[in-house]
């Protein structure tokens, strides 16, 4: 893990939470991504070394709709930027995390993303992230 890659923060209205965060941290996001398989829209703003990840739900069925629809807008995961997410996964799964999807998928921002299960993290979601070549 070589740094937060970013911060999620799971939001009803992604419009509404790009004006409330431009306000708070005093610049506008970077840029707004779908990812269809994930069913979310996302948007992204730089702080420093790392990133808040807004993310809005495209379908019900998806997990930031079902996260919203049990719980309340918030911080919805930790992501850390790693090296090779390969290696990182088995080693993360030989030291007994929960991988959610072995084979790293299709993220935003350019990246080949890998989830843990939060139950085998003290209940904190977490994304790991490679940067796509
Ligand atoms: C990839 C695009 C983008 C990027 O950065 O590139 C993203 O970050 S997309 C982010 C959205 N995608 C994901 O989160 C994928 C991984 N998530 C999942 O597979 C599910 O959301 C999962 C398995 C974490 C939860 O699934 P589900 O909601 O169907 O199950 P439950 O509601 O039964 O939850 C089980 C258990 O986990 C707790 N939980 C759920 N979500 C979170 C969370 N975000 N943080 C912490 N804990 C969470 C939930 O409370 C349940 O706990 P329990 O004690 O059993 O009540
Ligand atoms: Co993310």
């Amino acid at each position: 893990m070589r740094k937060i890659e970013h911060l999620g923060v799971a939001v009803s209205d992604l419009q509404k939470s790009n004006e409330l965060f431009r306000k708070l941290l005093g610049k506008a996001h970077y840029k707004e991504e779908t990812v269809e398989g994930e069913g979310v829209k996302t948007s992204f703003f730089q702080i420093g070394e790392t990133k808040i990840e807004l993310l809005e739900a495209t379908k019900e069925d998806s997990p930031i709709g079902k996260f919203l629809s049990k719980k309340s807008e918030g911080i919805h995961h930790i992501a850390f930027d790693v090296e090779d997410i390969e290696s990182e996964v088995r080693r993360l799964k030989d030291a007994g995390f929960e991988i959610l999807n072995e084979v790293p998928k299709i993220g935003a921002d350019n990246k080949l993303v890998v989830f843990l299960h939060p139950k085998s993290t003290n209940g904190v979601l977490v994304e790991l992230c490679q940067e796509r070549v």
